[in-house]
């Protein structure tokens, strides 16, 4: 596991030093974050460095656009998945409004004060500094200048298509939880504290660990999932809900629900890691009671026979 280092008042810039950097948000650490993070891994292989993952500490979307913000995972998840990806180190940049609305020649020296890197890797579409103005002529420049090696890559592509966060995030909206998984190159997860439910679940015959999990975390589509769920280092296969169930919008508040299968015991206050593996149906508002247990049963069966 790589050392992560904040970038706060008493960081020794001096730490950049014959690095080489690749710079993003890198939300959702997906298959084409982790090819630029192998090509700094690559030139400091060669030139003897450090490869550092260059990021900030929050996701700019929540700054600049909160309202529409969909995140692929926390920004404590993100630090934690960079610094698994193989690089020397994760440096967190704070972002701030002030930091953001500098000029691009400000933000790259408020950025490495002194002490470029050796190697600066990004996609060829990277932008940065106030009104994301600066783009790569401008970190070819500045390279050139101070003996920063840029390297702008061409994005990593799948089916004629770049890999973005963006294109995740559409996936995952329409419920192709397979194709997005293929692009993150991993399960999608979602994670959260199992709150108290209404209890109706034992009465249904069906127990869930109940998590509230917010707007903002929650790009996955409303619907029935099956899944894998880890809790307290166990696995257990799961039938899962995501969005607040149809059928008691006017009382229930988990945005997450999931019945873990074989398991018995109380999950309450616990943390669960929720990884999604296959679509099954829509979540749908039920008249009939009888109807809504013996769908959700199939459901666990289903998970129970094929996961
Ligand atoms: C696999 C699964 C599928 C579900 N599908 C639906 C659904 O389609 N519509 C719905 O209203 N609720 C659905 N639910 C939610 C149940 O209605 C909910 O778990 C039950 O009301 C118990 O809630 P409680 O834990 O807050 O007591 C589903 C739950 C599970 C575990
Ligand atoms: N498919 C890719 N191949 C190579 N580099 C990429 C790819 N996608 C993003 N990058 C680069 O990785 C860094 C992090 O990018 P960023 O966090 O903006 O990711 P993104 O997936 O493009 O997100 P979004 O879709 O939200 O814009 C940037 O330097 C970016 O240019």
């Amino acid at each position: 596991m790589a050392e992560i280092v904040k970038a706060d008042d008493a960081f020794d810039h001096g730490f950049f030093e014959g690095t080489s950097c690749a710079f993003g948000v890198f939300d959702g650490v997906h298959r084409g974050h982790r090819f630029l993070l192998d090509r700094a891994r690559d030139t400091a292989a060669r030139s003897g460095g450090r490869s550092v993952a260059l990021t900030f500490d929050i996701d700019p979307d929540e700054v600049f656009h909160p309202l529409r913000l969909k995140k692929l995972m926390t920004n404590e998840e993100r630090l934690s998945m960079l610094a698994s990806t193989g690089v020397d180190a994760v440096c967190v940049l704070p972002f701030t409004r002030e930091f953001a609305a500098s000029s691009p020649a400000e933000f790259l020296a408020q950025t490495f004060d002194g002490t470029p890197p050796a190697y600066l890797h990004v996609g060829f579409d990277f932008k940065f500094g106030a009104r994301a103005c600066g783009t790569v002529d401008d970190l070819d420049a500045w390279g050139l200048a101070g003996g920063t090696k840029v390297r702008a890559h061409g994005l990593k592509s799948d089916d004629g298509a770049p890999i973005t966060a963006t294109r995740i995030r559409l996936l995952l909206a329409a419920g192709d939880i397979e194709e997005a998984n293929r692009l993150l190159g991993r399960p999608y997860f979602m994670t959260g504290t199992v709150e108290p439910g209404r209890g109706e679940g034992a009465d249904l015959g069906f127990r869930t660990a109940n998590l509230e999990v917010p707007d903002q975390l929650r790009p996955l589509g409303d619907g029935v999932y099956a899944a894998w769920a880890e809790v307290g280092g166990a696995r257990y296969k799961a039938a899962v809900n995501v969005g607040v169930a149809a059928t008691f919008a006017d009382r229930a508040t988990a945005t997450c629900e999931a019945h873990l299968l074989d398991f018995s015991g109380d999950l309450y206050g616990k943390p669960v890691k929720v990884e999604f593996l296959h679509w099954l149906r829509p979540m749908r508002a039920f008249d009939d009671m009888d109807e809504l247990i013996a769908t959700v049963k199939g459901n666990i069966a289903w998970v129970r026979e094929n996961l």
